[in-house]
């Protein structure tokens, strides 16, 4: 409109043929009273068509998309498009919505974060609605009052602060355990250990008791299940096909039916866990963990946002869709168990690989703690080493490489591009995280590239804007005291063969679009006679 405007009034000055002028006049009036007729949403569109595409690499067929150029790594080719696409392109992954890739620091900035209120809902399809109960589980709820006020309360519930205050003893006496497993068996034959069944249950322990203030032993009934229904979800919620071939969706109802059976046994097991919390709450008996402060909460909700009335989701009326659902509370396991575990597993083997890293780390700790103490979770400022040690490993090998897809219920704009409603938003972790420009030699393991870093962001491990993860300040307490007492405790060394050699120990594999724990065998050798007694104490 103002080119029109313009372009007539140059026109009208100049004095060149009088009727162009007039007709021009009048075509302009009558593109001003239709556009003022339009509705929002046509004129929105009109202005919408007029911008330019993302770019987008070759190779998209009808239906399939890029499906069959993307290959079996995701993240290593968006990678390679990245470098000659620019900071933002798109990918059609079937026949679905437009995959945006976020690919340089500046688009994460400028979108997820900056724009968070248009950036900050997720994608929906029936089986991750069914998976998710329709949102109760929040890491797939929508934007919108309930996620907020659940966001709100859970920044509370487990900020720095808070964590230091309330669940600075959980983190100890958690470790103690599982030093103390460690040790007992780490040491004894010359094949190791694989300790990932040590670390699954230590870190569902730590999350529990801060969620539930309940925790388990491998044995327990409570404990099988949760497993259990974790593998469930994870199983059953990596289904994508629907996501990229809606137009399948009837041939999904038996998945969709496993789902709906998963969501349910979420709601019977962590069910029995609220109601727990609910029992000693009403016997006076409140336990310290989040669960209790989420009942609370609620009791005092007098504007209803932590009740989502908008929910579809009715289980024989249980809980129905509320701030303190088992659904809720499940979710800080279900997004915090298998990605803290990731990231300690990774760091046990890229340790096991470099000693040197160790023996470095090693040395801070007993100069600047000592021997006759474990270092706890707030000694972060005292070890920096040990610190850059768990930056490097989020960058090295982030738990997930693309986090969970944001989306934008509307079409918008950004930088003259148009970015269609419903599009699935992920940062290109794996192209940002291997940046040589950001990372000389990237694909080196140097936790001291981190030590002189100014104040920007290192990593993207934890997602960005709105819905960045709750739970960092959680996983990284939890990764930083769990490898800052192994690296007091132990040196982390391969297993030996028959030969007595040492065996290699693989490195997470960086072509898994999800990275897997690498089951590792390595053993833990104490390093001093300290050990056992400080961690029995
Ligand atoms: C190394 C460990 C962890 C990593 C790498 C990680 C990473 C992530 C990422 C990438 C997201 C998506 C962020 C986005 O959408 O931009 C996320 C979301 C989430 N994380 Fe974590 N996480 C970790 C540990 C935890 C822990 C310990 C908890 C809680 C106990 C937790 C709770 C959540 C929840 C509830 C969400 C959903 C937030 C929402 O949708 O608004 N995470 N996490």
């Amino acid at each position: 409109m103002t080119d029109a405007l313009t372009t007539l009034s140059v026109d009208w000055c100049t004095g060149r043929n009088g009727i162009f002028v007039i007709a021009a006049a009048a075509a302009v009036v009558t593109g001003v009273f239709v556009a003022n007729h339009l509705n929002p949403a046509d004129k929105d569109a009109e202005r919408f068509k007029k911008l330019a595409k993302l770019p987008s690499p070759p190779g998209a067929v009808p239906i399939l998309g890029h499906l069959l150029v993307v290959g079996t790594s995701p993240h290593l080719k968006f990678s390679e498009w990245g470098k000659t696409l620019g900071p933002i392109f798109a990918v059609k992954m079937g026949s679905s919505r437009t995959w945006v890739v976020h690919n340089s620091p500046d688009v994460v900035r400028d979108i997820l974060d900056r724009r968070g209120a248009t950036f900050s809902d997720r994608v929906q399809t029936h089986l991750l609605e069914a998976i998710s109960g329709n949102g109760d589980m929040f890491f797939m709820s929508a934007n919108g009052p309930y996620l907020r006020a659940w966001r709100k309360h859970t920044n509370n519930t487990i900020s720095k602060t808070r964590l230091e205050k309330d669940y600075s003893n959980i983190f100890k006496s958690e470790t103690k355990r599982l030093l103390l497993n460690l040790l007992e068996r780490g040491n004894v034959g010359p094949e190791g250990i694989d300790p990932f069944d040590d670390v699954y249950l230590y870190v569902i322990n730590v999350i529990s008791l801060i969620v539930f203030g309940k925790n388990f032993t491998k044995d327990d009934a409570d404990y099988r299940q949760v497993l259990q229904i974790t593998i469930d979800f994870i199983q059953v919620g990596s289904k994508v096909l629907e996501e990229f071939f809606p137009f399948l969706s009837p041939l999904y109802r038996g998945a969709i039916g496993r789902a709906a059976k998963v969501q349910f046994e979420i709601q019977q097991v962590f069910g029995r866990f609220v109601d727990e919390v609910k029992q000693d709450m009403k016997e006076g008996n409140e336990r310290n963990c989040a669960c209790n402060e989420y009942l609370k909460a609620q009791e005092t909700d007098e504007e209803g946002h932590l009740y989502d009335k908008a929910s579809k989701f009715w289980l024989g009326g249980c809980y129905g869709r509320t701030l303190c659902g088992p659904g809720g509370c499940a979710s800080f396991i279900f997004a915090g168990a298998d990605t803290s575990a990731i990231a300690l597993l990774g760091g046990m083997s890229m340790l096991a690989r470099q000693p040197e890293i160790q023996d470095r780390a090693f040395a801070e700790i007993k100069a600047n703690i000592g021997l006759d103490r474990l270092p706890n979770d707030m000694d972060e400022s005292s070890l920096p080493y040990t610190n850059a040690i768990i930056t490097e490993l989020l960058r090295f090998r982030p738990p997930s490489w693309f986090g969970i897809p944001h989306s934008n219920l509307y079409d918008e704009e950004y930088n003259g591009y148009h970015i269609p409603a419903n599009s699935a938003h992920v940062i290109n972790v794996h192209g940002l995280h291997f940046d040589p420009d950001t990372y000389p030699d990237p694909y080196a393991f140097k936790p001291e590239r981190h030590l002189d870093a100014d104040n920007t962001r290192q990593h993207y491990a934890f997602g960005a804007g709105r819905r960045i993860c709750p739970g960092a300040f959680l996983a990284e307490k939890l990764i930083f005291t769990t490898l800052a007492r192994l690296l007091w405790a132990f040196r982390i060394e391969p297993s030996l063969d028959a030969q007595g050699n040492p065996v290699e120990v693989p490195m997470p594999d960086i072509t898994k679009p999800t990275p897997i724990p690498p089951r590792i065998n390595v053993r833990f050798v104490p390093r001093h006679d300290n050990v056992e007694r400080l961690c029995r104490a």
